[in-house]
């Protein structure tokens, strides 16, 4: 099933609008993620789809057909929330059954099918358990199974995976890309962890103060950021930033002057910050100080002062030593100028 919004404007209260002039399209068989801090509107954007709330303008398409007026039950969703919201005095195979019961499908039939879908999501083994005897993991897998026992157009996760620890929630949603492409069901994921999103979306939208800010994969995301917010909010660590009059000086001639004077901050991904620019295109050498380096996972983060600014660089191996007065080269890959309106405005692996 795809879906598309179209120029949808919602208004809470009379001064407030979520969303101004919202646009975009899920296609059929995608599952994407809604990516945006607390209070962005991601939760808005799924009730909208699921029916729950109405545009105050604008419509909603599923297939091209208008659904803007049809409330939940019409549009048939299936629902995942943070909170499991599982029917606690239901065992989990009456759980996964329940919703073939509301369509008066025949007991044994139903038990059959709510077999298969455990099968699918792995709990089959559990199957006479009650919730609460069941580990958040398991519990979100058989909410997960109940959704699709509605056979649903479209899935709808609603930070699923809040509630589980680290490592359940890298299984759980490898899990969830799993079980998506095995139904093919066009699923929409909401989160506020970027690599949740990374780790298994076809497709990213990223929004802030209920806007898109942007639509591509992760690596676009991360290799092409359109504005500053989606350059600070996609890459762990976070992308360094320099007021552009520090950072000025220190520029070859690689910028053109008419982009270089617009820029008001220069954004540097970590891996752009090097001790050496072997057959590299470099944009400048600046003097920094090296503060410390902290092994993290695989990777050595390298704390660099620049004038008044702090820089993290992951391409500065372990042997160096501290505290001292050096030059760095600043590549030109993963470098990005914006100018005051947060707007990428130069790019530097565009400009090799
Ligand atoms: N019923 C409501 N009445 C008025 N404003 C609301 C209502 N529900 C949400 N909002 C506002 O809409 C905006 C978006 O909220 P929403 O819950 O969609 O954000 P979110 O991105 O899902 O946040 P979180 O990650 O914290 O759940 C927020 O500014 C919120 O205060």
């Amino acid at each position: 099933m795809q879906v598309k919004l179209q120029d949808i404007k919602l208004t809470y209260e009379k001064h407030h609008n979520i969303f101004e002039r919202l646009n975009c399209t899920f296609n059929d068989g995608e599952l994407v993620a809604l990516l945006g801090p607390s209070g962005s509107g991601k939760t808005t954007m799924l009730n909208l789809i699921a029916g729950l709330l109405t545009p105050t303008t604008g419509k909603i398409l599923f297939n091209e057909s208008d659904v803007t007026k049809q409330d939940v039950r019409a549009r048939n969703i299936g629902m995942v929330f943070q909170d499991y919201a599982l029917y606690p005095h239901l065992s989990v195979l009456d759980n996964i059954a329940f919703p073939f019961k509301m369509a008066h499908v025949k007991k044994s039939a139903r038990r059959k099918q709510a077999q298969k879908l455990a099968k699918l999501v792995h709990v089959e083994t559990q199957l006479a358990k009650l919730p609460r005897e069941l580990s958040g993991g398991q519990q979100q897998r058989v909410a997960i199974a109940r959704a699709l026992a509605k056979d649903p157009a479209i899935l709808l996760l609603d930070e699923p995976l809040s509630n589980l620890d680290a490592t359940l929630r890298i299984e759980l949603r490898d899990e969830i890309r799993r079980i998506q492409q095995t139904t093919g069901v066009t699923t929409v994921f909401v989160t506020h962890d970027q690599s949740d999103a990374l780790q298994i979306a076809d497709k990213i939208i990223v929004l802030a103060n209920g806007q898109i800010q942007q639509i591509g994969t992760g690596t676009e995301l991360y290799h092409h950021p359109h504005n500053l917010f989606v350059a600070q909010f996609v890459g762990t660590p976070k992308i360094n930033l320099i007021p552009i009059a520090e950072f000025k000086p220190y520029i070859t001639p690689t910028i053109p002057d008419d982009i270089l004077v617009k820029a008001t901050t220069i954004g540097i991904r970590s891996e752009a910050v090097s001790l050496n620019s072997i057959e590299q295109p470099v944009i400048a050498k600046i003097p920094a100080i090296i503060e410390k380096q902290n092994q993290f996972g695989r990777e050595i983060r390298t704390h660099i002062c620049f004038q008044t600014s702090q820089l993290i660089s992951t391409a500065i191996s372990e042997t160096t030593a501290s505290s001292q007065a050096i030059s760095v080269y600043v590549l030109a890959k993963g470098c990005y100028l914006f100018n005051r309106d947060g707007e990428c405005i130069w790019a530097g692996d565009e400009h090799d």
